[in-house]
């Protein structure tokens, strides 16, 4: 069916994220906002089927592949076969899954289960803000409540606040007492921390030490990844008996060297953003990833879309751990028929990703 179709036009809108609060600061960069706006690509056939998809970096050279056939530029099988063609990764899964009147997770070979775990991603450094009356602790414990209460079971710290915000040492003391306040609060949820490669590998070791009764289910991107700090925290881990997973290749991937890391057994869990890296690429990696015995957690953060596109993923590829969730809401998109329910997101057997587009088209069309 696939081969009936031909790219007609290429046009654009906007969706726009809406977080549930401010959410504040980490170890590497400022305040992140209470949303913002991103590009969506529509991609229509010739024979009237269209799909859709959200893009993060530049549509240029696109419009190339209108008035190609589909499957000069797609392969169900693999996803984009045509680097021109890759700014319209999601559009055109989103796309072929409609015509072939399959879940975009049946598309992708459906190896996973269709119920994944999700976690809060959005557990930031709000205790330092606002500047002139930081709310302390409390701020950090009110969106755990928050979130719990929109259905989520797990929640990912940000540590890390020596880095840039706080002296060294009362940032360290803070990150402590954070983990400790959320575990003590919430016995029986799921506690991730990440240090967004705020940490050294020693401090990493004395961090994990003073919170090794908190039962961590990983520690994402605690130094810029390199082999020997790596292999001091897994020597670590191994002679205290810690059951906490090493995640890691979110900021500025490097492949071949996050492949030489988790082949080495210095990492259980990569990564790398589930749109800027994207679907093809995923879809490419995942049967190596497998094959050495490391897991994937597609980055999400940003926009509570890219949570149910890494749902799909899971569902689709297998070997997710679980998926990172960006609590909040989406102007322009209907994400209804997800639901998120005691920690873990539904993912729905409706064709392609299942999320109708209810923004406006864009006047200025890329290609016709
Ligand atoms: O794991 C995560 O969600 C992140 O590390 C997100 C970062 O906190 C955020 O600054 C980003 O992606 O720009």
């Amino acid at each position: 069916m696939l081969a009936d179709h031909r790219i007609a036009s290429i046009e654009t809108s906007r969706v726009s994220t809406r977080y549930p609060r401010n959410v504040g600061r980490n170890a590497r960069i400022g305040n992140h906002g209470t949303g913002f706006d991103t590009t969506a690509v529509i991609v229509r056939t010739d024979a009237g089927a269209s799909g859709w998809g959200v893009v993060e970096g530049s549509l240029d050279g696109a419009d190339a592949v209108v008035g190609r056939p589909l499957l000069d530029v797609f392969d169900p099988a693999a996803g984009v076969t045509d680097t021109a063609a890759l700014p319209l990764d999601f559009a055109l899964h989103d796309l072929a899954a409609t015509i072939l009147d399959v879940p975009a997770h049946t598309l992708l070979g459906g190896l996973g289960e269709s119920e994944v775990t999700t976690y809060s991603g959005a557990i930031y450094f709000d205790d330092l803000d606002p500047d002139d009356a930081p709310r302390g602790l409390e701020a950090v414990l009110a969106n755990c409540a928050e979130d719990w209460a929109a259905g989520f079971r797990a929640f990912k710290l940000k540590i890390g606040r020596g880095n840039r915000w706080m002296e060294t040492e009362a940032g360290f003391a803070r990150d402590v007492e954070v983990t400790r306040a959320v575990r003590e609060a919430y016995p029986d949820a799921r506690l991730l921390v990440d240090a967004n490669n705020g940490f050294s590998p020693e401090r990493t070791i004395r961090f994990l030490t003073a919170v090794a009764d908190c039962d961590l289910f990983w520690v994402e991107e605690p130094f810029q990844e390199e082999a020997d700090g790596l292999r001091l925290l897994r020597d670590h881990l191994a002679s205290t008996g810690s059951r906490t997973l090493v995640a890691d290749g979110e900021f500025e991937p490097d492949e071949p060297q996050l492949l030489e890391l988790a082949a080495a057994g210095l990492l259980d869990v990569l990564l790398m953003d589930v749109v800027s890296y994207g679907l093809t690429a995923w879809r490419r990696i995942m049967p190596t990833l497998a094959e050495l015995g490391v897991a994937a957690s597609p980055h999400a953060w940003g926009m509570p879309l890219k949570t149910l596109y890494a749902a799909q993923m899971a569902a689709g590829l297998g070997n997710v751990l679980t998926v990172e969730g960006v609590p909040g809401r989406t102007e322009g998109a209907d994400t209804s028929a997800y639901a998120l329910t005691d920690g873990v997101l539904a993912v729905p057997d409706a064709p392609g990703f299942a999320i109708p587009l209810t923004a406006p088209v864009t006047t200025d069309a890329v290609a016709r």
